[in-house]
């Protein structure tokens, strides 16, 4: 399974994904952002968190225009994986990948602990290494967290079990307590919280691995 991970000027969990990725048996190259093609043969890319551009004009709005993400729309219509997670999210929204958009977090402070997340449906190659239901305990650390959409935009994600992770304590405002959300097709994930950061023990938990393996046993037996 080869994953790519994108790198924009500002990125700063882009090393953290992919060692979250190789932990987890996937291969992985690094795409910087100005570069226009995705290395051949890749089944996954992820959008890292951090803060692209220095978060000017909206968090992730430039990244959303810069020549790689091109490639990664294009990757996505033709019905491959991309994951964003936190700015990654943000940027996915931008690029119109996702529906909604991610707001400045209710309380206008930025947010940066462990939170404990419902996995909501199991039914994606994201979430399929947990059960519906459980909660997971992960890290966000944003001030850009607050998803919003319509209502029926809101709506069609639930109708279509399309909101993969709720905030059990909703530290940002979302609607309805949306921590993720997965794309029409179930092949694109965003989420504002932060896997990677809790996938070895030294992290303090490991409950972000399993996300990590249940998507590269996925990628690599499909
Ligand atoms: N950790 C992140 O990716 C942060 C995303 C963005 N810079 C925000 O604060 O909302």
């Amino acid at each position: 399974m080869h994953a790519a991970v994108i790198v924009f000027p500002g990125s700063n969990c882009d090393r953290d994904l992919a060692v979250a990725f190789e932990r987890a048996g996937a291969r992985v190259s690094m795409v910087w952002h100005k570069d226009t093609e995705l290395p051949a043969g890749v089944d996954l890319i992820a959008v890292p968190g951090g803060f692209s551009f220095g978060d000017y004009l909206r968090c992730g709005a430039i990244a959303a225009n810069s020549p790689i993400c091109r490639s990664v729309v294009a990757h996505a219509r033709k019905g491959g994986h991309v994951l964003g997670i936190c700015n990654g999210f943000q940027v996915l929204t931008e690029t119109g990948l996702l529906p909604g958009a991610l707001l400045r977090n209710a309380r206008l402070k930025y947010v940066c602990k462990p939170v404990h997340l419902q996995v909501t449906t199991a039914e994606s190659v994201y979430t399929r290494g947990f059960d519906a239901g459980q909660v997971i305990t992960v890290p966000v650390a944003h001030h850009d967290g607050n998803y919003h959409c319509g209502d029926e935009t809101l709506a069609r994600l639930r109708g279509e079990d399309r909101i993969a992770f709720r905030y059990v304590d909703n530290p940002n405002g979302s609607v309805d307590h949306i921590a993720g959300i997965l794309s029409e097709n179930r092949r694109v994930l965003g989420m504002m919280p932060h896997p990677e950061r809790m996938a070895e023990p030294a992290h303090g938990g490991t409950d972000g691995a399993s996300m990590f393996t249940g998507l590269v046993d996925a990628l690599v037996a499909a």
